[in-house]
């Protein structure tokens, strides 16, 4: 009997790493966990493939989706459109495989009416002058761009009491093993597990 995966929701200001982590956790595409691929309006950067990193829509695309009520969540971001296929979420939930969602305070506000056990982690950088590091050696966006993206990041981080966990991505090996500690931890606990209806259970507990 497998159980339903868990939901975690990840967010951080942009350039705090959380894709980078991502990646980390999911390099050797473990069969029990998936990150979420998100739709968005935004252009694609260079090397981003469609329907691996997003689903690049248009704008009127991506309203037809939320008319639709296709999307899990959903919000406007740096003047953009973001969202979470609802189908996909629950389709992969029911296969027992845990999803990551790589999204803002707004989405994690909405998956968390909706699902209150989805499980909520917020990424940290160590300091501002860190995370304008980032932002300029990540080479990807132009100069006014990061601007915006760094004036954006104190109000996103003002969010992270929102969330069951925190991890400052300073060292980022350690940060990597927090962030699995969390996932290994939630696995542990009864909810996520069939321990309680098992074979195993009836075994040693049996009179
Ligand atoms: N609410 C919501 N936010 C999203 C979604 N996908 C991405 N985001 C957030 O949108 C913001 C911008 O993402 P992106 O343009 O990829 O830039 P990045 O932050 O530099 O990786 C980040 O905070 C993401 O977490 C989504 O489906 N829903
Ligand atoms: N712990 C860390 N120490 C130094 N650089 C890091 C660390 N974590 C991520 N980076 C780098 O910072 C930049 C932004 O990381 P990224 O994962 O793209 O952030 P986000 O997805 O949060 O926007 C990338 O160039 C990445 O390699």
């Amino acid at each position: 009997m497998s159980s339903r995966g868990n939901l975690f929701i990840v967010s951080a200001p942009s350039g705090a790493g959380k894709s980078s982590l991502i990646s980390a956790l999911l390099g050797d595409k473990p069969a029990d966990m998936q990150v979420s691929v998100s739709h968005t309006t935004r252009q694609p950067r260079p090397g981003e493939v469609n329907g691996q990193h997003y689903h690049f829509v248009a704008v009127e695309e991506f309203k037809q989706l939320i008319a639709d009520e296709a999307f899990f969540e959903w919000a406007e971001v740096f003047g953009n459109y973001y969202g979470t296929s609802r189908r996909v979420i629950e389709q992969t939930l029911a296969q027992g495989i845990d999803v990551f969602l790589d999204i803002d305070w707004q989405g994690a506000q909405q998956i968390k009416q909706q699902m209150p056990e989805a499980i909520g982690i917020f990424i940290l950088p160590p300091s501002r002058d860190e995370l304008q590091r980032r932002l300029t050696g990540r080479g990807q966006d132009s100069a006014e761009v990061i601007a915006a993206r760094m004036d954006k990041a104190v109000s996103e981080m003002s969010h992270y009491n929102e969330y069951d966990f925190v991890i400052v991505n300073d060292d980022f090996e350690i940060a990597l093993t927090d962030l699995r500690a969390i996932i290994r931890s939630q696995r542990l606990t009864q909810a996520s597990q069939t321990i309680t209806h098992s074979d195993m259970l009836k075994g040693l507990l049996a009179e």
